[in-house]
């Protein structure tokens, strides 16, 4: 498993998920090289829980500021499969290189699975 997968993988067990039970785990790695991990934290007020992409993109703007761009970012569920919501898309399209370029890992039948977030994406809004 890749360096920043298995980081996500770490950062998944910090989660906050005692409602829906799914740990997420994200980790980002910006284009200034530095790396940044997250997890959900989900509330008893269900629609205020932050999806772990969001709550790490956040964190990365937080500590390099308003131009942090995302090289890479993987997330990974502790005993499911999924790639990033719509919701978490959309707001790494906002954070992303040029073109979409930036590159989403994420778990498919095992196997690590990465796309563009122009792919994932496609004819987003502020692209
Ligand atoms: O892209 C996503 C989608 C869902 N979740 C979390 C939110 C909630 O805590 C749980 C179930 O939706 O999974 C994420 O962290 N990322
Ligand atoms: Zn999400």
């Amino acid at each position: 498993m890749s360096d920043l997968l298995s980081q996500a993988r770490s950062a998944a067990e910090k989660a906050y998920a005692p409602y829906s039970k799914f740990q997420v785990g994200c980790a980002v790695e910006t284009v200034a090289g530095k790396i940044y991990t997250g997890c959900n934290v989900e509330n008893a007020s269900y629609g205020l829980t932050v999806c772990a992409e969001r709550n790490t993109l956040f964190q990365a703007v937080a500590a390099e500021g308003p131009g942090m761009k995302v090289a890479r970012l993987s997330v990974i569920c502790l005993g499911h499969e999924f790639p990033p919501c719509g919701a978490c898309r959309q707001v790494i399209a906002e954070f992303s290189l040029p073109g979409g370029r930036t590159e989403v890992t994420f778990l498919q039948q095992g196997q690590p699975v990465t796309r563009t977030i122009a792919e994932l994406l496609p004819e987003a809004f502020g692209l």
